[in-house]
């Protein structure tokens, strides 16, 4: 049954039309909410009942398959034996119950809203000004003591876990305009055109490949095809080849041998050595306890549970420290054990539906009739280069006899230019993982706010898949300006729209900040249907606690609910029978990166960090509480 109101605006009403009573309902509710801002400052209940009406609404809206009919697409995916299939393929096939096909490397992004239908053109504004006047770093903006540098090394080796667009052959070259060319860095940069593929259906005419598997499944360790997987095993007891010095491995030109080595630098892949070492540790432990498992075998379960501890130190870990707030704590602990909690999961198991006790370990994968992928805007939203800054800062960590917390001194600083690619693997190896770790522990990252965009990455030599240099350099702030417009993301306002958000009518709803305001203006004038996604998420105000945009959030929570709730190994297949009785084990027992941690370097974090989560800075006093709530708590 569908509305018909003033108050909707006319781009809505082909979502609004399909809407049933009780949504519509819902969708009013939303919007005073909205209207008045006052959700986040309700109590932590509250929050989620209200988080839990977004995502319903966005499961059943906000979902869209790109390509259903093209051959990239789930058309030509068939039924399989699953118990066959009873482990992470390399190349992400075979986890939907009934078809190979869906999720794996090569398949379509797909939406959670249609392309834009807006007329604005590539260059309108020219990304290059964009770049220039609204997101070039003047000075170096930080969290505070929020996120650290670790915190920002870990979204991007989650990136390369999850998407990467197929580029065309074809070039494209953006000349800055005169009128701000000197401020520009390079005044003009080529780079090559997403490759566009045609979907032959009417309303969604082309679509963007994933080269990556979409599933969270470690590829970014484990590789994204039968021949990554193969670079990087050991093929012996199960393990993955590492470094004499517990780095990764190199070849011989010092590209490191890991799943994925694009545009790589050293906090990237020092967590991709982590990660390796915590693989290495889950083979001996399976070993131990079942002897005579072979090889092969082995690979597989420790891949499923070292991935499995991957995505939940992500969804209790990192995402509670992005979005420090009670209600977002609660809420993404409530996705992986359920409202109910870890202590009445580990004892009666998975018995109670997704809200009460989670989405991990339900009993069959919901894809809520949309096959699964990851989405356009999802990878727009995630676009947050601003929090790198622009040097590593070193700590000594050889002088202290203190057996309690001690501050490390600074010992240097190091341009992140110089950390990147080999020559940034180069310098790992000499400064080693643990002075690394405690030295992006201390540092905190940049803001994900207007002009903090890094200045080095106005001038990038980006590295491909092999991990080698490309010739040309490119000015990154003006490149994703021009990739959401080239991928047909909706600009901020039809964005807002799309997810039932009050849209912006002056720029005085977005922000109170004046200087902001005049260089608003100045770019877009007066058209605040103008505004870029990018600029738009970086430009709004944020909630307290968050580090990113309530716009860029609701992508988030419907993203990362749906990573757990389509995957068969989150849920049919989240059972001892798949990651042996031990491996599930290992999983129920890990909770935070800070216990991977402490597994593999058990004294560093004793001396060197007094913060609660390895993400925050690691000299913020502990949090009182651990950020957990009274009643989501166990009891002691
Ligand atoms: C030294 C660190 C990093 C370097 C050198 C780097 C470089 C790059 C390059 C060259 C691209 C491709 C640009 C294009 O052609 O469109 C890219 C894409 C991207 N980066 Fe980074 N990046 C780094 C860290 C990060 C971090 C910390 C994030 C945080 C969220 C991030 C998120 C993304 C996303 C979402 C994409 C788009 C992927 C896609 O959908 O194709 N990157 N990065």
């Amino acid at each position: 049954m569908g509305i018909t109101s003033s108050y909707v605006h006319p781009q809505l009403q082909h979502l609004v039309a399909k809407m049933t009573l009780f949504d519509t309902f819902l969708f009013y509710v939303i919007h005073f909410v909205d209207k008045f801002g006052a959700w986040h400052r309700l109590p932590v209940l509250i929050g989620l009942c209200y988080m839990g009406i977004r995502r319903h609404l966005r499961q059943r809206y906000n979902l869209m398959e790109v390509g259903s009919g093209s051959k990239s697409g789930s058309a030509t995916g068939r039924t399989y034996d699953t118990k066959e299939f009873c482990y992470r393929t390399a190349d992400g096939k075979c986890n939907h119950p009934s078809n190979h096909v869906i999720g794996s490397r090569g398949t379509f992004f797909g939406r959670n809203m249609p392309p834009s239908a807006s007329n604005y053109g590539l260059m309108d504004p020219h990304p290059s000004v964009v770049a220039t006047k609204l997101l070039a770093r003047k000075k170096f903006i930080d969290t505070g003591e929020q996120f650290n540098m670790i915190a920002t090394s870990w979204i991007q080796f989650m990136i390369h876990d999850w998407i990467d667009h197929l580029e065309d052959t074809q070039q494209v070259e953006l000349r800055a305009p005169h009128e701000i060319a000197s401020a520009c860095p390079l005044k003009s940069f080529k780079f090559f055109k997403t490759k566009r593929i045609s979907t032959g259906e009417p309303d969604m005419k082309f679509g963007f490949l994933n080269t990556r598997t979409p599933w969270w499944d470690g590829s970014v360790i484990y590789g994204n095809n039968e021949e990554g997987m193969r670079r990087v095993r050991a093929f012996k007891e199960g393990k993955l080849r590492i470094g004499g010095d517990g780095l990764l491995e190199h070849d011989e030109k010092w590209i490191p041998i890991s799943g994925d080595v694009r545009n790589c630098w050293a906090g990237f892949s020092l967590l991709q050595s982590l990660f390796v070492r915590e693989h290495n540790a889950v083979c001996d432990m399976l070993k131990e306890h079942y002897p005579d498992v072979d090889d092969e075998k082995l690979y597989r379960y420790a891949r499923l549970v070292t991935s499995a501890v991957i995505a939940k130190i992500h969804t209790i870990d990192w995402t509670v420290e992005l979005l420090k707030t009670d209600t977002l704590l609660a809420g993404m602990r409530v996705n992986w054990y359920g409202l109910l909690g870890k202590r009445f999961k580990d004892l009666f198991g998975h018995i109670c539906g997704p809200v009460l006790s989670g989405l991990v370990g339900l009993r069959r994968p919901n894809d809520h009739g949309v096959p699964y992928s990851l989405t356009e805007e999802f990878s727009s939203v995630y676009k947050m280069h601003s929090l790198l800054p622009d040097k590593v800062i070193l700590r000594d960590i050889t002088n202290s006899t203190n057996p309690n917390y001690e501050f490390p001194l600074v010992s240097q600083e190091v341009p992140m230019t110089e950390m990147t690619g080999k020559e940034g693997e180069r310098r790992m190896s000499k400064i080693g993982m643990e002075q690394m770790l405690v030295s992006m522990g201390h540092q905190a990252s940049g803001a994900v706010t207007l002009w903090n965009y890094p200045s080095w990455m106005r001038n990038l030599i980006p590295h491909d898949i092999n991990g080698e240099e490309v010739p040309d350099p490119v000015d990154m702030a003006a490149l994703e300006i021009y990739r959401d417009r080239e991928r047909g993301v909706a600009r901020y306002n039809e964005f807002r729209r799309n997810l039932l958000m009050v849209p912006i009518t002056k720029w005085e709803d977005l922000t109170d900040d004046y200087e902001v305001i005049e260089a608003l203006s100045e770019v877009y004038g007066e058209d605040v249907e103008k505004l870029d996604l990018l600029v738009g998420l970086q430009a709004e105000k944020k909630i307290k606690g968050f580090a990113i945009s309530e716009s860029a959030f609701f992508i988030f929570l419907l993203i990362a609910s749906r990573r757990l709730e389509a995957d068969r190994f989150f849920t049919t297949n989240f059972n001892p029978k798949t990651y042996t009785e031990k491996g599930l084990e290992w999983v129920n027992k890990t909770e935070t990166l800070k216990d991977v941690i402490d597994r593999h370097f058990p004294d560093m974090t004793a001396k060197w960090m007094r913060c609660s989560s390895a993400f925050s800075v690691w000299n913020a006093p502990p949090d009182k509480t651990n950020y957990i709530p009274l009643y989501l708590r166990p009891a002691t």
